[in-house]
């Protein structure tokens, strides 16, 4: 069983992940996670923290010498901006004439519509909004980014699944529907580009709706998609709801901050289709290996992989909060107000797509370790090939690699 958890606020020291399950041997270092988090910080429309924030990765446990020890994997993301927050965001009790002189320290009793604020406010019994905002902060998906490319570095090694995750739209600009599906070669070519699209008309078209809108002191939501190549068929189940792999996928990018709609394939579009021009037709390849003609399930029936590649998308809607500042109540005066507002993101949904594709590496790499299990990479390598060559020769399957 493979189970992750995290923990730590926006301004807080740090964030902190936790994997646990994972077998030993996986190849991984700090490098490799930063690297991953630097991703996660780009994206034209971010805002200003993420010009400075340095997302320092320390890993507190689990790895040694650059491979996993079997244990759990524990992963430190220091927060840059803590030296400023010590007093707002301190551990234990402070003085309380000390905090009303901070900066930070007046309590946010203007709830932002659109955030947990207020909803936050009345469940857990607070007065205002800090204690709240600062856990539901999307800050958090970079413990999960640091957490999801330990886990994409198990999949690589223990079975060949390769991971992309690319912006298909933000506001009502996006790549051409007939866009080539990017392959793991094109991940540099997609970090290179400001929103994550492979497409020079639609990266330009999406660039300009993110310059409007800041103009405008306005935001922006979008779609991303993650594609994962090189899964074996048969992760998942259809035996019960929640072992299916697209009800889990589902579960895991709903779980992202701001993500309000989840497609698996054609998704919604599938729904408007006849049956005879929504499935994938089976047929035999020259080889004798059995394909689809199509993908437009996304690598998914019967909730298990089929061999094709797996294709989510994930819909973002616009950051919540406006820098023309949206209406709300403040509830220690009672009178209308508009809502609190520092600096924030206009549009992050180039970062959704790259904390979407660690939350399907967690979701492959649990579902991997089910139906393999191994303690070590090399025993479920060895797993998966031996799965694979034991399958009889009339339901052998291609197996898209990308
Ligand atoms: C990568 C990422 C960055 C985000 N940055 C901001 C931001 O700067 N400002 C903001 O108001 N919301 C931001 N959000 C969205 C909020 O966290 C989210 O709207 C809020 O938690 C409420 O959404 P919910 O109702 O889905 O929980 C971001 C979300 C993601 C995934
Ligand atoms: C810090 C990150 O995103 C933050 C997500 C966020 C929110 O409300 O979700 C609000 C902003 O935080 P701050 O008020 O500190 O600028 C974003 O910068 C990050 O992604 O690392």
């Amino acid at each position: 069983m493979l189970r992750w958890l995290t923990a730590g606020e926006s301004h807080g020291p740090a964030l902190v992940g936790v994997l646990e399950g994972l077998p030993a041997d996986v190849a991984v270092t700090t490098s490799d996670v930063q690297a991953a988090l630097a991703r996660r910080r780009l994206g034209h429309g971010r805002g200003a923290r993420m010009k400075f924030e340095a997302d320092a990765v320390t890993f507190l446990g689990g790895v040694r010498h650059g491979r996993t020890q079997g244990g759990p994997v524990a992963v430190q993301v220091a927060n840059t901006e803590w030296p400023k927050w010590e007093t707002v965001m301190a551990a234990d009790p402070v003085d309380a004439d000390e905090l009303a002189a901070q900066k930070r320290g007046a309590p946010l009793t203007r709830p932002r519509p659109g955030h947990a604020d207020l909803a936050g406010m009345q469940k857990y019994g607070f007065d205002e909004a800090r204690p709240v905002l600062e856990r539901a902060s999307a800050r958090e998906t970079a413990a999960r980014v640091a957490l999801g490319q330990v886990a994409a570095a198990f999949l690589e090694q223990a079975a060949g699944i390769r991971l992309v995750s690319h912006t298909v739209a933000i506001g009502t600009a996006g790549s051409a529907d007939d866009a080539p599906l990017p392959t793991p070669e094109d991940v540099a070519a997609l970090d290179a580009d400001p929103v994550r699209s492979l497409d020079p008309a639609g990266s330009a078209a999406m660039v300009a709706e993110v310059d409007a809108a800041h103009k405008d002191g306005d935001t922006l939501g979008g779609v991303v998609e993650v594609l994962a190549y090189g899964l074996p068929p048969g992760l998942g189940s259809h035996v019960h709801w929640d072992r299916r792999l697209d009800s889990r996928l589902a579960g895991a990018l709903m779980g992202i901050q701001a993500i309000k709609g989840v497609e698996v394939g054609d998704g919604f579009r599938t729904a408007a289709r006849r049956g005879s021009a929504a499935h994938d037709e089976i047929e035999r390849a020259p080889d004798g290996l059995l394909r689809r003609r199509t993908g437009r399930a996304g690598g998914t029936e019967g909730g298990m992989s089929t061999g094709d590649v797996l294709r989510v998308r994930a819909a973002m809607k616009p950051i919540a909060t406006v820098p023309r500042a949206l209406a709300t109540v403040d509830v220690a005066t009672g009178e209308d107000a508009r809502a609190h507002h520092q600096r924030s993101d206009v549009c992050a949904v180039p970062a959704a797509g790259v904390v979407a594709e660690a939350m399907v590496a967690l979701v492959l790499a649990e579902a991997l370790v089910e139906k393999f299990g191994g303690d070590s990479v090399p025993e479920t390598r060895r797993n998966v090939e031996g799965y694979l060559a034991a399958l009889p020769e009339a339901l052998r399957a291609e197996v898209a690699r990308g």
